[in-house]
């Protein structure tokens, strides 16, 4: 079990602002923190990681003290058992994706984890590549085997996935799931893409300028958001066409394109890039089964 309480006075470019965070994760489970851009979630991960000091609380991780402000305990990075995977998190370019997955296994281990890590994510035909002969996507599956390779108690998911295109984005969400179920690592992911928070997480932490504002399942927690869970979907904006008064919006969701008509007003606000949230309240939409 994992138990966070912490506090940290943070400098933003509109003034101060106090991150205040108190939870209790159990065992296995995969939640996300989610919220707009500067609301506190990427210094969050990096106090429990040890890369950030908090100004005052605690930390504890399966019974361990990994931060105390009043005992002044303090672990390094390398003293708390936790695996990392940033949006630009850095492979060793000189190393082999193998030597990259098993760089901090003790030698005795080395071999079997490395080879099962391989296998499981998919990677044994890359195993003696360098990370520059990789996508981005085979990087990031690196980097996730590599931060499972040590068991830790606790994964740090900061955006990983957010620099992909959404194709690449969906296939690695789902082998992100499989590791999660195979291996069972209790896991904080940062997000601010709903879509994903939904597909991974089983509860969500909703950080704005620096406080906790809603958190639960993701059903409940965006349910409860003012609009309606009746007909909700994200998406990415990759067309617009005028047509008169009305825009013809075209909106990437998974990999069909829906169109949808928007007014002139609401095309201001819109660009090609954009995601975006599409939700009916009005009429009940129909669902029939696709043809395998
Ligand atoms: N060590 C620190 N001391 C003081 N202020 C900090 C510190 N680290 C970050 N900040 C400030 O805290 C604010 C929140 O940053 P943070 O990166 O945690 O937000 P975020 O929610 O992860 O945003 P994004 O989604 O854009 O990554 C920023 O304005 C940042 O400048």
């Amino acid at each position: 079990m994992i138990n966070i309480n912490v506090t940290k006075r943070l400098h933003t470019a509109d003034g101060p602002m106090e991150l205040e965070f108190q939870a209790t994760v159990e065992d296995g489970q995969f939640v996300t923190l989610f919220g707009p851009s500067g609301a506190g979630k990427t210094t969050l991960l990096r106090m429990v990681a040890g890369l950030t000091t908090p100004d005052e609380g605690t930390i504890q991780v399966n019974g361990q003290t990994w931060f105390d402000s009043n005992r002044k305990t303090n672990l390094t990075p390398r003293q708390r058992s936790i695996g990392m995977v940033f949006q630009d998190y850095a492979l060793f370019p000189h190393m082999s994706v193998a030597q990259n997955i098993g760089a901090a296994l003790p030698r005795t281990k080395r071999q079997s984890v490395v080879r099962e890590l391989l296998e499981v994510a998919g990677l044994l035909e890359l195993a003696s590549r360098k990370p520059d002969q990789l996508s981005g996507g085979q990087r990031q599956r690196v980097a996730l085997a590599r931060a499972l390779a040590l068991q830790p108690s606790l994964l740090l998911l900061d955006e990983p996935l957010s620099a992909l295109d959404l194709q690449m984005r969906l296939k690695l969400q789902e082998e992100l799931l499989s590791l999660h179920r195979r291996y069972q690592p209790t896991t904080l992911l940062v997000s601010h893409d709903m879509s994903e928070v939904f597909r991974l997480s089983n509860q969500v932490f909703v950080l704005e300028l620096g406080q906790v504002v809603r958190s639960g399942s993701p059903a409940d927690v965006f349910a409860s958001s003012g609009i309606s869970n009746k007909f909700r979907f994200t998406g990415e904006v990759v067309h617009i066409v005028p047509s008169g008064v009305i825009s013809i919006v075209h909106i990437l969701v998974g990999s069909d394109i829906v169109q949808v008509v928007a007014t002139d007003k609401e095309r201001e606000s819109l660009q090609v890039g954009k995601r975006v949230l599409i939700a009916s309240k009005a009429f009940n939409p129909l669902i029939m089964p696709l043809e395998e």
